[in-house]
């Protein structure tokens, strides 16, 4: 049977008070719901002034009515807009009389998932509307509109072309099986293989780069109490957020903040001093340490430089899981007169108090966190990408060693195909789809 869309409508502006809030509509066939509302037919794609009337004939609002019929439309439908005055109460009323006219509660993200089903937006394309209205920094927003221009979308375009051309290679050796390897040799289609997976890894550094500007880091302060986590906490933040005492224990609570270094958003997680403790709440304060040590990417080791890495500190660096990077961080260097700055690759030394230091640290932990200094040419991704073209290096990597077998040679070859198409939604599960459009806002 054939899937026909009902008319849903929904508020796109956000919730509250505003100077304009806008009503959006989409459906096959409006006609009767704009003259209902509005009395007269709208030209396409013209402003209108008008009326926006109850049933009674009552005027609700009066505003700007726009029609977009299908497909030439956001969604691929007909859509209407209505802009009204932005009350919650006067939007409401609107929006029931929409749905009075036989609209229903769009579900949020209804209006994207219905320009992905209709081909207006792929879906990595889709995923950077969300992304680009929770951007919380310019370079996010910049690199959300690539991906909405179809930045990542063409590199992976231009792979999954190349993984086709290389299974029509291989393939047509297994309907000739007289051409076998010899065949596949003089095609060099290991050679295209190996491109592939160059050009596959680059993409993976850039979408690397993509999901850090979208999902930021967690760097966790950690070490022993009084050596100054919560006086670099303020000194990164550029603002009183935690407080500093000289009574050892002062932090129980992870106190959080978030930041932006260079664009990349950064959440510092200051935590209570490892000791050993009778303190019943300096306890939980410190199980709450090693939780918040467990989310981390990177954690900076803060060390009083007076003591340099006591027995306490290695027991506290042994405790750190193995896969987490660590930063140490020597502090209070006005009290050593040592030289201030980045030392090696893992040690940095500072003045919390002073302000020291503290731009070299900003650029370490950059650096440790994997940021490549630039937000040029870098589209926002997801970890839901990284992991399609993660599979897809896998299954390359297996084909590459059984290029000899060449049924698992041509099937590998096909399931990275597989793989990368469902970063743009080519190749999906239906319940991908649900996941990915209800995290979106409603409206949108
Ligand atoms: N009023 C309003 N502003 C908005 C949106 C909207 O839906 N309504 N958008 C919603 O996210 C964004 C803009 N995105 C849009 C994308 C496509 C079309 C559209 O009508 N596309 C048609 C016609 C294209 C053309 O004339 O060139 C199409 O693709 O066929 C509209 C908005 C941001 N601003
Ligand atoms: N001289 C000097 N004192 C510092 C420096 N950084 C912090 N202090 C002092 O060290 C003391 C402890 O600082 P905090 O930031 O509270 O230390 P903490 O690691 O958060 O301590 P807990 O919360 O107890 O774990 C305070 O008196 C700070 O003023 C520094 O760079 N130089
Ligand atoms: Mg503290």
């Amino acid at each position: 049977m054939l899937y026909v869309p009902d008319t849903i409508a929904a508020v796109a502006t956000a919730p509250g008070r505003g100077g304009v809030g806008v009503i959006r509509v989409s459906g096959r066939g409006l006609d009767a719901l704009i003259a209902g509302l509005i009395g007269r037919p709208l030209i396409p794609r013209h402003a209108h002034f008008a009326r926006f009337r109850a049933a009674d004939g009552e005027v609700i609002d009066e505003g700007i009515a726009l029609y977009f019929p299908g497909p030439n439309s956001f969604t691929g439908e007909d859509v209407l807009e209505l802009q009204g005055h932005g009350g919650p109460v006067v939007l409401q009323m609107l929006l029931s009389r929409c749905v009075a006219l036989g609209a229903r509660h769009a579900e949020p993200g209804e209006f994207s998932k219905r320009a992905f089903l209709n081909g207006k937006l792929d879906l990595a394309q889709a995923e950077a509307i969300a992304d680009l209205i929770d951007a919380q920094s310019e370079a996010a927003v910049r690199s959300a509109l690539k991906s909405l221009d179809g930045a990542f979308s063409r590199e992976v375009h231009a792979l999954v072309d190349q993984l086709v051309t290389l299974r029509m290679l291989v393939e047509a050796t297994l309907d000739f099986p007289e051409e076998d390897i010899d065949f596949l040799e003089a095609a060099d289609a290991r050679g295209k293989l190996h491109g592939v997976q160059q050009q596959l890894q680059a993409v993976l550094g850039t979408a690397t780069q993509g999901k850090l500007l979208r999902e930021g880091a967690h760097i966790v302060l950690v070490g022993q109490p009084n050596v100054g986590k919560s006086s670099l906490m303020n000194a990164l933040a550029g603002e009183d957020i935690a407080i500093v005492t000289d009574i050892a224990g002062t932090t129980r609570d992870t106190v959080r903040e978030l930041i932006q270094l260079d664009g990349v958003p950064v959440h510092i997680i200051d935590t209570a001093g490892l000791r050993d403790t009778d303190d019943v709440v300096e306890k939980i304060g410190i199980e709450r340490t090693w939780a918040a040590v467990e989310k981390a990417d990177l954690a900076l080791l803060l060390l009083d430089s007076r003591e340099g890495v006591t027995a306490h500190d290695a027991a506290i660096l042994a405790r750190l899981p193995a896969p987490l990077p660590v930063l140490r961080v020597f502090n209070k260097i006005d009290l050593t007169g040592e030289v201030a700055g980045a030392v090696a690759a893992d040690e940095v030394h500072v003045s919390a108090k002073g302000g020291i230091g503290i731009d070299a640290l900003r650029q370490k932990l950059l650096e440790r966190v994997g940021w490549q200094g630039s937000d040029a040419g870098v589209f926002i991704a997801r970890e839901r990408h990284l992991d399609a073209i993660r599979r897809a290096q896998a299954h390359l990597q297996t084909a590459d060693a059984a290029y000899r077998q060449i049924e698992l040679f041509a099937e590998e070859l096909r399931l990275a195909q597989n793989a990368l198409n469902e970063i743009t939604g080519e190749f999906s599960a239906d319940d991908l789809l649900g996941v990915i459009f209800s995290r979106f806002c409603i409206g949108k």
